[in-house]
């Protein structure tokens, strides 16, 4: 409260510094303004002032403390310093135990610990995932994964450049057209004749166990490695590899093969490698890239040899030979590109993405094949029924898409068997994650949204959330392909719907969405 006496002197100390002072005792002092207005607005102004800081400060530390992912839950007590999680959750056997074990335990959110007792995310909640995939300016890969992009396929490869950046946009949506099922139709009939030839291998195969009376088992996976290699190489550049038949293909189909198994190489050090290349100066990384070890050999041949292939190839799709030579996806997307004014690739720009595609569609695809296959035969009544839908399609010349048991099969195995079960993500900048449903944190808090900092390591957890229960009901444990046929999960207008086929998470979505 302000007296009447402290109004008044206070009125005159304001009066005499808006006037000259002469003889103010005895002047009737007219002021410019209410001083007590003044001092009321700069009271007012200070109290405003500090409860916003306090305010303000109140709010950040909430953020900050809410922002603790040690408020957590996870397994975190008892783990190694310097591997953390990661060998439980990279390299078990059966591929899973421990992460459904987590998920079961804590839930679609949790913390995890990584080399050197880092604090990672592992998400497998549908609105964060999807919130993850669709936000390009927020998530990316870590530097250190492009930096071991980079060394294998070179700067220019879409998986190198910066998430939805302008490169990255061009050089999609230069190739997404070559993609399109109208595109792939007249290669149909191609990839028949290959999947023809594989099938007689392997009845050959199957015949000569029968007739040695052994139990050994059929290796299916390599030869559907190499039934992939053929399809991407003559589908996609117009080059026949002939792996099926030579167990391998040529010299390009093999540096490839070699460049995914040394992917597949998962161990211990493998891990630590991984992470602590964020400490070791990118000279010294460099220079590393010259040991003569195997992994760098490996690497040295895949470069050298798809340099000189993926430039021919380009050179020969710029100038059509006479007989016609299909160059397939690629040929399509160097033709389109030379009629472009604007956002016209380079060359490299197009070479660089070639072996990528071979690297990056091979494995996925025969590991989708291969669990296919295996779960059509333990089950021999609906591998009749998808049998008898092929059969009758080939008649009516039914298109692929209409056929229901087999696309269910298709999408079940996606489901529960994801080609990628698991990726990372790096937050480049301080957000809040949404959650399709709250969680509980260590200290009591339940909350509805997830803030994180810049800097944040994520796993998104693929194949996790294809086997939450409140997605997929309570049979997502189960592979039960005809969950598939009423249509109930390929809606796009469920309101987490996830990537561009059946609200799997199994080809990501957003701008790093699977060209394939
Ligand atoms: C069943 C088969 C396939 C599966 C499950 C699959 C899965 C994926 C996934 C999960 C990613 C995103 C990785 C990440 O962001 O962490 C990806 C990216 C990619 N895939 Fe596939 N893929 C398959 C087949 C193919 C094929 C056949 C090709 C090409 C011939 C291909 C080309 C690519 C490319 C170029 C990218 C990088 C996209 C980018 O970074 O913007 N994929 N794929």
């Amino acid at each position: 409260m302000i007296s009447t006496a402290t109004r008044q002197s206070l009125s005159v100390y304001f009066g005499s510094t808006c006037h000259s002072g002469k003889d103010f005792k005895n002047t009737q002092i007219v002021l410019p303004f209410d001083p007590f207005d003044v001092v009321h607005s700069w009271t007012l102004t200070l109290i405003t002032v500090v409860i916003c800081t306090v305010l303000l400060a109140r709010r950040l530390w909430f953020i900050r403390d809410k922002l603790h992912i040690r408020d957590l839950p996870g397994p975190v007590d008892n783990v190694s310093w310097l591997y953390g999680n990661l060998p439980e959750l990279l390299l078990s056997r059966p591929y899973g135990k421990f992460e459904s074990e987590w998920q079961e335990q804590y839930g679609s959110i949790y913390r995890f610990k990584g080399c050197f007792s880092e604090d990672l995310l592992f998400i497998s909640d549908p609105a964060a995932i999807r919130y993850i995939f669709n936000s390009a300016k927020l998530f990316d890969f870590s530097p250190n994964r492009s930096f071991i992009a980079s060394s294998v396929f070179g700067k220019d490869a879409v998986v190198v450049l910066r998430n939805g950046g302008e490169p990255h946009r061009r050089i999609k949506n230069a190739f997404s057209p070559a993609f399109a099922l109208a595109r792939l139709q007249p290669y149909i009939p191609v990839m028949r004749d290959i999947s023809r030839k594989a099938a007689d291998k392997l009845m050959q195969k199957y015949l000569e166990r029968e007739s040695s009376d052994s139990n050994a088992a059929v290796d299916i996976y390599h030869l559907l490695q190499h039934v992939t290699s053929d399809i991407i190489g003559e589908v996609g550049f117009g080059q026949q590899f002939n792996a099926v038949e030579t167990n391998g293909g040529d010299k390009v189909a093999q540096s490839h093969q070699n460049v995914v198994m040394l992917a597949s190489r998962d161990s211990k050090s493998a891990i630590l490698g991984e992470s602590i290349i964020p400490y070791v100066p990118q000279i010294i990384m460099r220079l590393m890239l010259h040991l003569p070890t195997r992994t760098v050999r490996t690497l040295q041949s895949f470069r050298a040899v798809s340099e000189v292939w993926a430039s021919a190839l380009l050179r020969d799709s710029l100038h059509p030979s006479e007989d016609g030579a299909d160059g397939g996806l690629v040929g399509f997307v160097v033709s389109s590109n030379k009629n472009l004014k604007h956002e016209r690739l380079s060359f490299n720009e197009i070479s660089r993405q070639t072996s990528m595609f071979l690297v990056a569609g091979q494995e996925t695809t025969a590991n989708a094949l291969t669990w296919a296959l295996y779960e059509l035969a333990r089950r021999p009544t609906w591998q009749d029924q998808v049998r008898k839908e092929i059969i009758e399609a080939q008649h009516s010349e039914s298109s692929l898409d209409k056929l229901d048991y087999l696309n269910a099969h298709i999408k079940e195995t996606l489901r529960f068997y994801p080609p990628v079960p698991l990726t990372e993500r790096m937050a480049f900048e301080d957000t809040v994650l949404p959650l399709s449903r709250p969680i509980t944190t260590i200290s009591g808090r339940v909350i509805t949204e997830l803030p994180i900092r810049k800097g944040q390591m994520i796993h998104v957890g693929i194949a996790s959330y294809h086997r939450d229960p409140h997605v997929w009901g309570p049979d997502a444990h189960t592979f039960n392909p005809p969950r598939w046929v009423d249509g109930r999960y390929d809606s796009g207008d469920l309101p987490e719907s996830i990537g561009p086929y059946s609200n799997l998470a199994s080809f990501v979505g957003g701008a790093r969405m699977c060209l394939g």
